[in-house]
């Protein structure tokens, strides 16, 4: 069972084509005015298309043509988690995520056991008899999460969910995701890279209204063909298998990190453990002539390929892997393409992730 789709909207030069499978977690990036959140809004039936049609399964959300056909939002399937919780204001935590199952014909006592296993699986239980105003940024995200998952939707559409919380709430909600998108099939708009790899199976790039790249969330990164994808590769990352906090690459070697996100499954060198990626920004890195002596940092032996600016910094990029330092560290270290040279990052700042 697959959602398929195909839109366009003229007004905003939207032409779109895409397919998530049954248990596919999809990342949508791309600039500001991409068209990203019009591609929510069309799956959830907020916002019509001129032509096109969606199937989810075995059921036609919407068709343009000789036989048209809307299905509206209550009736596709689809939950939706925007970067505004929009929680009733008059109902209680409790009654705001029982009233998916109420709409869906579930009696009282049955539509609250379902609305308290779902504030249970987002730690918010002990909110249930709270009104909306009564709940932070980050609660209210976590409820408004809850309310979407107790219509036990088939397709999850989250657009920005993170993008209004503090610095504080987004990592927990961040791995709450994690753990409720497993299995799940969802649709994800993010600004956030970490969001992509950490939560997503696949990417699409949009730009201007196109869907200008699409892949595996790692190998787009790795080797991106849109600018747009590229600026976001600027990040480091490495793919291998995950034992303890280590992940063993086969073109880095051993690189030590900190889980991160809710990852437990970490292997045991016996099992070959789990596959899993090593992520850190360039910023972290420093560059030395010698290996640093005595330190636990990771330290990678690379030739220089390439200098570029990058706002205040220089950008060293190294293969597969970038640094970013200043101007004067460059004259200092008298840099150009063909050095050899020692990449070196705190474990600290590497964040493991599962592929
Ligand atoms: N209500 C609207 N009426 C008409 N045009 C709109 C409306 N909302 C957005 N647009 C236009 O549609 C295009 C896509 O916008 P959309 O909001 O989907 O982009 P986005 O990728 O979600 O951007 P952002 O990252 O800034 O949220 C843009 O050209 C935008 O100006």
């Amino acid at each position: 069972m697959t959602l398929e789709l195909k839109a366009t909207i003229a007004e905003r030069h939207l032409d779109v084509s895409l397919s998530v499978g049954p248990a596919e977690t999809l990342a949508v990036m791309g600039p500001n005015g991409a068209g990203k959140s019009t591609l929510v809004q069309i799956v959830a039936g907020l916002l019509k298309p001129d032509a096109g049609q969606a199937t989810l399964g075995a059921r036609t959300l919407f068709r343009t043509g000789p036989a048209p056909l809307w299905l509206p939002p209550h009736a596709r399937g689809v939950g939706l988690l925007a970067q505004d919780p929009l929680l009733f204001p008059h109902l209680s935590v409790l009654d705001n995520v029982a009233f998916g199952p109420r709409s869906k014909g579930l009696g009282r006592a049955e539509s609250s056991a379902v609305a308290r296993h779902w504030l249970g699986e987002v730690d918010a239980l002990e909110l249930a008899a709270r009104r909306p105003a009564q709940l932070s940024g980050g609660q209210a995200q976590r409820v408004a999460l809850a309310r979407a998952l107790a219509t036990d939707p088939e397709l999850l559409l989250l657009d920005e969910p993170m993008a209004a919380l503090d610095i504080n709430s987004a990592p927990f909600l961040r791995s709450l995701l994690k753990r409720v998108l497993a299995g799940r099939r969802a649709i994800i708009v993010t600004h956030h890279v970490l969001d992509a790899l950490m939560l997503a199976d696949r990417i699409i790039v949009m730009d201007r209204g196109r869907i200008v790249e699409s892949g595996p969330t790692a190998a787009v990164l790795a080797h991106p063909r849109s600018s747009f994808a590229a600026s976001l590769a600027g990040l480091n990352v490495l793919t291998g298998s995950v034992t303890g906090t280590s992940v063993q690459t086969a073109d880095a070697g051993l690189v030590a990190g900190r889980l991160t996100g809710g990852f437990a499954g970490a292997g045991t060198p016996a099992d070959g453990g789990t596959e899993g990626l090593a992520a850190f920004p360039p910023s972290a890195v420093s560059v030395f002539l010698a290996p640093p002596q005595g330190s636990p940092r990771n330290c990678f032996p690379v030739a220089v390929t390439e200098l570029e600016p990058h706002g205040d910094h220089i950008r060293v990029r190294a293969g597969r892997l970038a640094a970013d330092i200043s101007p004067a560290a460059m004259a200092d270290l008298g840099l150009e393409p063909g050095s050899a040279v020692f990449f070196v990052v705190k474990a600290a700042e590497v964040a493991i992730y599962p592929a």
